[in-house]
């Protein structure tokens, strides 16, 4: 079988991966907080941990891996989003909207990593739908001495947990000189972090023993880790930016609950915008929607995300765009017909050495230069790429309508002599990536390099 090697952010080495149980191998994901559309960084862990996926599956087989990602549907930023429509003048009350936002919001994630071509996890849990589990796992750190109550919250209490910081591998101190925590009256250190809070009338609560409240972030992700893969589980994922505080507070959790929890830690590292992490929070974001409304299709994004290495920031650049693009269409064009055969043995070692996804695009480039379409395709396939479900967008769009316009356009310029319409159209034309060819036989339109489908939308 083949041998798998995984960077583990808790070891910070390279190591053979050994699943607890190879006939049900098991990871963790932290899916989105679903009060909006996904931006293009959120697109990295799904794109990066969908790969792994599929490589799990080839070597253990599809029926003997479970993939859990969560939807956080529990926070202020979901209620705020429902708030604004309420005051807005939406019909129903806070409850409804707020159910409404996620499940808009949960659709469209479905949508926009479907076009990117990620398989659907094994189990997509929603927060809302995991209370319980989170109120026993409370109560239990509480009668464990690792948690306490005051004024309506209950806070862990880090002091309690000689393990924490294990993750990255800091002392608590240089973590609260380098973090932003919140210091409340009601903590008995300013690290201790919140396990459950109350809720005010006008937001979602539910029944607990320290009155109504809702869960904190963290915990969330603790109690449904250990109720849908157990007290020990393989590899949990997200992006650099969860290892700390997100990631550390969930292993404090979880273990001082007596869990052996994930044993292989893995993080992708950041799109970048100019050298900055990707965020809502920036506003240096565009959504996965943008980029798919303007024509560029999911599985460039995808291809253009496996030329860099999960562990490495990087960047969306145009550039990078227009080489996928080209080399996907002569992929595609050189596939058609091929029947696909098994992914080639460099493809599967490629990944197998921590998912080195740029070489194993390099495999796919050197099947074809050797011509190999069989191999090629079904080579592709184990990244996700040249399937049957992200097919149809190289096919040759219809530029009839607008070459018609342009043909009239020309004929009344011809009578008129003032060819300022045609001249403007034929400039819009070329600014979306459309060669124009005009001659005495008529107006000939056809995609070239760099051509994008969105800025047509203005000749509309
Ligand atoms: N720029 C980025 N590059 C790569 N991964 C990212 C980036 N931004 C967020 N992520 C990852 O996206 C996933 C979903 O995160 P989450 O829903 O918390 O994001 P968010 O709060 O909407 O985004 P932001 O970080 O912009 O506020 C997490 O695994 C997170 O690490
Ligand atoms: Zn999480």
């Amino acid at each position: 079988m083949t041998t798998i090697r995984l960077t583990n952010t808790a070891t910070r080495r390279k190591e053979v991966f050994a699943p607890i149980d190879p006939g049900n191998v098991r990871m963790y994901v932290c899916g989105p907080t679903v009060y909006d559309r996904a931006h293009l960084g959120n697109a990295r862990p799904v794109v990066v941990f969908d790969t792994l996926y599929r490589l799990l599956r080839h070597v253990h087989g599809p029926d003997h891996v479970t993939y859990v990602r969560n939807l956080t549907d529990v926070d202020d930023k979901i209620n705020a989003a429902a708030l604004a429509r309420k005051e807005a003048g939406a019909p129903g009350s806070l409850e409804d909207l707020i159910r409404q936002r996620s499940d808009e919001t949960i659709g469209w994630y479905h949508d926009d990593m479907a076009a990117l071509g990620a398989l659907p996890p094994t189990e997509e849990p929603r927060a809302t739908e995991w209370i319980d589990a989170m109120v026993a796992m409370i109560g239990d750190l509480i009668a464990r001495g690792h948690a306490y109550e005051a004024e309506g919250h209950v806070l862990f209490s880090v002091a309690s947990d000689p393990g924490y910081g294990s993750l990255s591998g800091r002392a608590v101190e240089d973590m609260i000189a380098g973090a932003r925590v919140e210091v409340a009256p009601w903590k008995r250190d300013p690290m201790d972090f919140v396990l459950w809070k109350p809720s005010g009338d006008d937001l979602p609560g539910w029944p607990s023993p320290w009155g109504r409240g809702r869960p904190g972030w963290h915990i969330e992700c603790s109690a449904m880790a250990n109720g849908l893969l157990g007290d020990r589980f393989d590899i949990h994922g997200g992006g650099i930016d969860l290892a700390f505080p997100h990631h550390e507070n969930e292993i404090a959790q979880s273990r001082c609950c007596g869990h052996g929890f994930a044993q292989v830690w893995m993080h992708n590292e950041m799109l970048q915008v100019e050298g900055k992490k990707m965020s809502k929070s920036l506003g240096n974001f565009f959504t996965v929607r943008d980029l798919l409304d303007r024509g560029v299709p999911g599985e460039v994004i995808r291809m253009v995300f496996l030329g860099t290495h999960y562990s490495r920031p990087m960047d969306w650049t145009e550039k990078k765009r227009d080489e996928a693009e080209g080399v996907l269409r002569r992929w595609r064009t050189m596939i058609e017909g091929a029947v696909p055969g098994a992914p080639h043995p460099d493809i599967v070692a490629a990944l197998a050495d921590d998912l080195n996804t740029a070489g194993a695009l390099a495999v796919l480039h050197r099947l074809a230069a050797e011509g190999d379409a069989a191999s090629l395709a079904g080579s592709a396939r184990l990244l996700g790429l040249l399937t049957p479900e992200l097919a149809g967008w190289t096919d040759a769009p219809d530029l009839s309508a607008l070459a018609g316009r342009l043909a009239e356009l020309r004929a009344a310029a011809l009578a008129s002599k003032d060819f300022a319409a045609v001249d403007a159209m034929k400039a819009a034309l070329v600014a979306a990536g459309v060669e124009v060819r005009m001659s005495k036989d008529g107006v000939d339109l056809a995609p070239g390099t760099g051509f994008d489908a969105g800025k047509l939308e203005d000749l509309a």
